[in-house]
C-alpha cells in the first residue's frame, strides 16, 4: 500500500438513540472507502424544513463508530504516527469538529476514568516506552504547548500564566530565518524524562488554559491548542542530532455563524476561527493534489506554526469529531 500522507478519519460521539435515529448510517463496504451517510429528511419534527437534498455523503479513511473506546482510537489513529515521529518524522494529529462533539476528548481525554485518556497521554506513554527500549540512541524529549486565539499565539507553559490573564502573557510570534525555518519568540520548551513529567506538563498547560476562562470568555471552545513532543536522538559518538516533532492539535469549534444575534467579540472570535480552519482546509487540499507546488502556509498563525509538519514526509491525520443530533444537522 502507497504510504498516504494525509489521512482523515472520523469518530461518532455516543449520543443517545432517540436523538439520532434515522440521521446517519456508515456504509463499510464502498470499495474498501467507507462512507458515512448524513440523511436530511424532508420534514423534521422540530420545524427545520429540508427543501435541499436529502443525503450527504462523506467518504474516510476509516470511520469509528460510538461504540470505538480510547484505546482503539490510539492504535489506529495515532500509533502509526508515534511510530514515524519515533523513525525522524514530523506528524501532526488534529481534531475538528463543532463545539462539544468531542475533539478534547480524543485528544486529551475525559479526567473521569483512567481508560478515558486520550491521544496525547497514551502517545506520551508509548513514545517513553519505545525510547527507552532503545539503547542505540540518546533521546531528548521537550514539550511546548500553544494556544492560538483570534490569531495570536500563547504559551499555555508560561510560567507567569497563573497569575496573569491570557492577554497579559508576551505573545508568541512567528520568526523566519534566512533559510525559511520557523522560529517561534516567547513559545518555552520543557524537557522532559519521563512520561510523568510530560504528563505533568500537559496538566499545567490545560490548567492555565482553564484558568485564562471566564464564563464569557470560553477560551477552550474558540482557540486552538496545539501540544507539540519534540524529539531529538543522537547515536553514541556522533555529532549529528536529529530533530522530529510530534504536534497533536485539539482546533476551535468548526460551527459556522450563519445564526443571528452573534455580535461583538463573539463575532470577532468566530471570525478568526472560520478564517482559520479556512485556511487550515486550504492547506489540507493543496496537499492532497498532487503536483501543487504553492501550498499557502503564510495566511493563518496555524498553518505557518505547522508549515514543517504537514505534507512530505510527515504524516497528517485529522479527525473529525461527529455529533449526530438532530439539533446540529444543519
Ligand atoms: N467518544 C466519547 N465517549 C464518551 N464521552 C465523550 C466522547 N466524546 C465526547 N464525550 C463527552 O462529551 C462532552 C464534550 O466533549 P469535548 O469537550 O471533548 O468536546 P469538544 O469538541 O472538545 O468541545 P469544545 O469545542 O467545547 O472544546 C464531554 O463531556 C466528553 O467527556
Amino acid at each position: 500500500m502507497v504510504k498516504q500522507t494525509i489521512q482523515i478519519f472520523a469518530r461518532v460521539k455516543p449520543t443517545a438513540r432517540k436523538q439520532q435515529q434515522g440521521i446517519y448510517s456508515i456504509d463499510e463496504d464502498e470499495k474498501l472507502i467507507p462512507s458515512l451517510e448524513i440523511i436530511l429528511p424532508r420534514d423534521l419534527a422540530d420545524g427545520f424544513v429540508n427543501n435541499k437534498r436529502e443525503s450527504y455523503k462523506f467518504k474516510f479513511q476509516r470511520i469509528f463508530d460510538q461504540d470505538a473506546n480510547q484505546e482503539t482510537i490510539f492504535e489506529n489513529i495515532a500509533k502509526p504516527v508515534a511510530e514515524s515521529v519515533l523513525a525522524g518524522y514530523n506528524g501532526t494529529i488534529f481534531a475538528y469538529g463543532q463545539t462539544g462533539s468531542g475533539k478534547t476528548f480524543t485528544i486529551t481525554g475525559g479526567a473521569e476514568r483512567y481508560s478515558d485518556r486520550g491521544i496525547i497521554p497514551r502517545t506520551l506513554s508509548y513514545i517513553f516506552e519505545q525510547l527507552q527500549k532503545d539503547t542505540s540512541k540518546i533521546y531528548t524529549t521537550h514539550i511546548s504547548y500553544l494556544e492560538i486565539y483570534n490569531e495570536c499565539g500563547y504559551d499555555l507553559l508560561d510560567p507567569r500564566h497563573e497569575a496573569s490573564s491570557l492577554e497579559d502573557l508576551p505573545k508568541v510570534t512567528i520568526l523566519e530565518d534566512p533559510d525559511q525555518n520557523i522560529h517561534l519568540k516567547n513559545l518555552s520548551l520543557h524537557q522532559a524524562t519521563t512520561e510523568e513529567e510530560a504528563l505533568n506538563l500537559l496538566f499545567l498547560g490545560d490548567t492555565n488554559r482553564m484558568i485564562a476562562e471566564t464564563p464569557m470568555n470560553q477560551a477552550s471552545t474558540r482557540s486552538h491548542c496545539i501540544f507539540t513532543i519534540h524529539l531529538s536522538s543522537k547515536e553514541p559518538g556522533s555529532a549529528t542530532v536529529r530533530h522530529a516533532k510530534l504536534h497533536l492539535v485539539d482546533l476551535a469549534g468548526s460551527e459556522r455563524v450563519a445564526k443571528t444575534g452573534v455580535g461583538g467579540q463573539l463575532l470577532t472570535e468566530a471570525k478568526y476561527i472560520n478564517l482559520s480552519l479556512h485556511y487550515l482546509e486550504q492547506v489540507i487540499i493543496a496537499l492532497s493534489e498532487k503536483h501543487r507546488s504553492h501550498i499557502p502556509y503564510r495566511n493563518s498563525m496555524m498553518t505557518s506554526v505547522l508549515r514543517d509538519s504537514l505534507g512530505g514526509n510527515c504524516m497528517t491525520t485529522m479527525i473529525a469529531t461527529l455529533s449526530v443530533e438532530k439539533r446540529n444537522i444543519d
